[in-house]
This record gives structure tokens, sequence and C-alpha cells, in this order.
């Protein structure tokens, strides 16, 4: 279809925004029509919003495993990081379409009240004044890192049918963090705040459901993370649904294919921000899916974030009947999946450790770990400080090189090395080595080809990627802006305008539009988006492997002990 030249130069103009509301921040992005980053913008929830007194962005809960967030800590965060981007410079009055990202699994159940408020912003108050602890029935919300509902998880795999029956039609046996267990032991903890929940939305759906104005629809790759969901099928699974409480679907709502537009931005922002009306906003999805979505990789790529969890994810043509580890429906290639492990002792560790052996510094850090050859002198570590999600186990383990599953003190091992260099490089080759023995258990196969694409915090941290090389012996590659999360966002709601544009055109010419696919509309905007950062040293297969073995004793050690 032909257009004019005044609409050209308009839409060269346009710029699109992504958010990710990840554990520990909420970031956003302007991008402009070809991509490229314009402003940055971030709040960090420990310091910047002290008051919520969370550590790494959680709260700890009275109970063992219970962790949990205020949802209003969230709300602020978006005034703020509205402001900050405005600050920066950001025109928001070129904003043509907005997508995001967040945390997977955490629930947030809307009150009645909630509900009409945000159908009813008032653009000359902040969101948080509004949307307020009111707004929802529960005002601590459980996120993924709670791991209480182990008996919940117990309950659905029995009335379903069993683990494998949970694998078959949701892509994950029942896992403590993900939502359905989590909503289910709502139900029976907190019954009438359940009652009065009218809905229930991911922590995705309920960051676009500011932007909205309403109760977002959940994604398809998010709804994947609740034990919930029929991967195969794309619905709600009634027997999962039935295991987990009772009038369930109608707080879900239904769920839409991740590619969706939800609509247009809400007057809020348009009056407030100066934002235009027909500003599209696309369904927002899972951190993880989001960060697939930002790489653009094909086979062979292991991509790997290192942000608060540790996560592995590939894509997948067929979903594999997994016994651990998790296949979500792809967030934007059609009848494709995704695989996602997740560790939970992933950066929280590394910060511990950064404290306590580097005087706080990621430079002294780095250094000690460049100090000391690989394979540490036979000095191995597994620090499992919270229990782990695979292998379910607890604790710190150190051995020395005379150590092994016959000796003696295997249990116990050291107490500790004797320098902090030692301590280092064991907490990172332990935790490369645990990523490489749970990703080949779960059939990914590492050969010539594989390649491994870093991002989230700690890819900025060249020593660190180092070892992930060698462990794995692969090159290892970064994305060369920012994080992919958080780009992945963006490139979405670019995606979801050209969706929504050449609909319309369709529609208006009556002629077949030929609709490019994510990967090859969006490709071509950011060609060599990667770089090669390192590669594995000649000697790391006969370092490595014989220590893949000691890793699972000792792995096994910690499990007969959790
Ligand atoms: N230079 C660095 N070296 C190693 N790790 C780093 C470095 N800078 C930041 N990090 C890690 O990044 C983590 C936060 O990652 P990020 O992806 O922002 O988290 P999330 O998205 O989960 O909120 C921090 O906990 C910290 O351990
Ligand atoms: O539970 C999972 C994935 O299954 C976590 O990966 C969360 O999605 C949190 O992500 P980060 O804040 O660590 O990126």
């Amino acid at each position: 279809m032909k257009r004019d030249k005044g609409a050209d130069d308009e839409k060269e103009k346009s710029t699109y925004l992504g958010f990710d509301l990840s554990t520990q921040k909420l970031k956003a992005v302007q991008l402009n029509n070809k991509l490229e980053i314009l402003v940055t913008a971030e709040v960090q929830f420990d310091s910047d919003l002290p008051e919520f007194r969370t550590q790494g962005g959680a709260n700890a809960g009275s109970r063992k495993n219970e962790y949990f967030v205020q949802p209003v800590m969230w709300v602020k965060a978006l005034d703020i990081v509205m402001d900050r981007l405005v600050m920066e410079g950001a025109d928001l009055s070129t904003v043509m379409a907005i997508g995001g990202s967040a945390q997977q699994h955490g629930s947030l159940y809307w009150s009645r009240h909630g509900i009409e408020t945000l159908k009813n912003l008032d653009p000359d108050k902040f969101l948080h004044l509004q949307i307020d602890d009111s707004a929802f029935v529960l005002t601590r919300t459980p996120i993924w890192m709670d791991g209480s509902t182990e008996n919940q998880c117990l309950e659905m795999e029995t009335a379903i049918g069993g683990p494998q029956e949970m694998v078959t039609i949701t892509g994950s046996k029942c896992y403590p963090r993900f939502t359905g267990p989590q909503i289910r032991k709502v139900y029976q903890q907190r019954t009438h705040a359940y009652e009065d929940s009218k809905r229930i939305s991911l922590v995705s759906s309920f960051l676009a459901s500011l932007f909205i104005g309403d109760v977002a629809s959940i994604d398809y790759a998010d709804a994947s993370g609740m034990n919930l969901f029929d991967i195969n099928t794309k619905t709600w699974s009634k027997a999962c649904l039935n295991a987990c409480a009772p009038d369930l679907e109608e707080r879900l709502g239904t769920a839409v294919p991740t590619n969706s537009c939800l609509g247009n931005i809400c007057e809020f922002f348009v009056q407030r921000f100066g934002m235009p009306p027909e500003c599209r906003v696309a369904a927002f999805t899972g951190d993880n899916p989001s960060a697939l979505s930002g790489m653009l990789v094909e086979k062979d790529w292991l991509v790997m974030s290192l942000g608060t969890s540790d996560t592995l994810m590939m894509n997948l043509e067929q979903p594999p009947h997994l016994e651990q580890g998790h296949v979500l429906c792809h967030p934007t290639e059609q009848d494709q999946y995704m695989g996602l492990l997740c560790f939970r002792n992933g950066s929280l560790v590394r910060d511990a450790m950064k404290r306590a052996e580097a005087q706080n510094s990621w430079e002294t850090f780095s250094a000690l770990l460049d100090s000391t050859p690989r394979g540490n002198y036979g000095n191995m570590a597994l620090h499992f400080n919270t229990m782990e999600i695979i292998p379910q186990a607890k604790g710190v383990l150190r051995w020395n090189k005379t150590h092994s599953a016959a000796s003696p003190d295997a249990v116990k091992g050291v107490l500790k090395f004797t320098s902090p260099e030692a301590e280092i490089r064991a907490l990172i080759e332990g935790q490369m080595l645990h990523k490489r023995a749970i990703a080949s258990d779960m059939g990914f196969h590492f050969g010539g080809e594989t390649k491994i694409i870093a991002t989230g915090g700690a890819s900025v941290n060249k020593s660190i990627l180092q070892v992930i090389s060698d462990v794995f012996n692969a090159p290892v590659y970064i994305q060369k802006a920012s994080e992919a999360a958080l780009l992945g966002a963006a490139y979405r709601a670019k995606y979801c305008e050209y969706l929504a544009q050449s609909q319309e055109d369709t529609k208006a010419t009556n002629e077949d539009s030929n609709i490019q696919s994510y990967h090859d509309f969006i490709l071509p905007f950011i060609p060599n988006h990667v770089e090669l950062v390192c590669e594995p040293s000649k000697d790391s297969a006969d370092i490595y492997t014989p220590m893949l073995d000691r890793y699972r004793a000792m792995a096994n050690v910690l499990q007969q002990n959790k």
C-alpha cells in the first residue's frame, strides 16, 4: 500500500519503549525506529525504595522458604522510572508501542476496588497513590523465590494423575515457585482473600495492566510457568485448574499469544506524559522468554542469563518430555517451544562471596578469579545457600584434591579453603559445572557447534565468562547492546506495531499480505548484534570432564543431606 511522505517522516520518528521488572530492578529503554538505544533508566528496589526493606529485591517471609514483595513497591518503581526516562531526555510523544517483561511465576491478587481504580486512573496523581495496598487482596505477594508450596505441588500432581501427567500437559512437573501451587496455597491458607480476589495477574501481566488501565491478559509463554496451562492446546488445563483452586479460570482470564497487541495505552499516560493515544501495548511476558526474544539465536546456541537467578534457555522445535526443567511456549515463533532451566543460587551467592572475600569489589573479585589456574588445584565447592531447584539440595560443600565420593569425610569436606582466590574460583567453577551437568541431563547436546550467549548483570564480567567458556568448552558471546530481556521487550513492541499495521493494510486492500515472522522482521535491524568475548582454552576438556564427575558426587552428598 502506498503511504504519503508526511506519514513516512512521522514513522521515522517513531520510538518504542521496553520495560523489565526483574527481581532487583525495574529497567526501561527507549529505542528509535532503527531499534537503536536512545535512553535508558532504572530503579533499584533495595537502594531507591528502602522503605520496602527488600534484600536483593525481595522480602523474606516468617516461614521457611517464603519470599514476597509488596506490589505497591513495583507501582512506585514505575512512577519513578517514568520520571527518570523524562529526566534523561526521552521524548514520550513519539512512542508508538510498548513492550514488557518481568520475573516469572509471581502472582498478584486484584480487589474489585483495585480494578475499578485501574480503569479510572487520575493523571494528576502518582500511580502508587492510586494503586495502593487496597488494590490487592494480598499486600504481600509471593514471588519466584518462594519455595514453600511443596505440599500443594504434591496435592496437584496427585489430583491429576502424577508428575508425568503434569509434565505432559504443562511442560514441567510441579515446582514450588510455579504459580499454580502458589495460588493453591493462597486458596487454602487465605481463603477469604482468594474469594475476594476478582482477577489474578502474573508479574508481567500486572505491569501491562498499569499501561492499558485494565487487567491485562496473560501471555502463552509466561502462562507456561504456572503448572496450569496446556502447552499443546494453548488453553488453561481444566484438570490442573480443578486441582488448584475453585473458579480459577474466571480469575485468570483468557491467555493470548505472546505476539499479541493488548490494545492502546490508557489515558493516564496520554495526559501525564504526552504519549500518543494510538500507542499500542504488546502482551508482556516473563523475563526469560523475553531474553530469548532479545537474542534471536538459532540452533546450537545456549542462552545463559546471569540475573538474580541464573538460567539456561534454548529453542526447541518439539516439546521434549522432561523429568526436570521446563518447556514453555516460544515467545515469538508460533508452534515452537523453549527449554528453560533455572538456578536459584546465582548472583546473590556471587554477591555474598564478593562481600566476604573481595572487599565488595567486582574488580578485586575478577582479579582473584584470574589469578588462579583452571581446575583450582583440585579445590571444588558447591554453594546452595538456599534450596536449589535442580537438584533439590541445600548447603555448602568444599572438597580439596584429596576428596572423592569414597573419602571418609566426603560429607563434611573442608570448612574453608586457604585463600580468597581459591574460594572464588571454586564458587564460579562449581556454579558452571552444575549448569553444564543439568543441561546435559536435560538432553542438551554439547558438540563442536555449541555456542553460548550470555546476558544479565554478571555478563559484563569477562573473568566469569572465561570460566563459562572453559567449563562448557564453547565460545561465549554477548549481545552488544544492553540486556536481552529489556531489548526483547522493546523489539516485541516494534513487532506488535508491524503486525497491527500489516493486518490493517490487508483489511484495507483486501490483498494477501506477506507477514514476516518475528525473527525475519527484527533480525535485519540488528545485524552483527552479538560479539565473541571468550574462547575455551585448549586444555578445557581435559580439565573439566573429570571435574563433572566430581561435581555429581558432591551434588549427591548435598542432596542426601537436605
Ligand atoms: N561486574 C559484575 N560482575 C559480576 N556480577 C555483576 C557485575 N555487575 C553486576 N553483577 C551482578 O548482577 C546482578 C543483577 O543482575 P540483573 O540482571 O540486573 O538482575 P535482575 O534482572 O534479576 O534484577 C547482581 O546481583 C550482581 O551480582
Ligand atoms: O524463576 C525463574 C525462571 O523460572 C527466574 O528466572 C525468575 O524469572 C527471575 O528472573 P531474574 O530476576 O533472575 O532475571
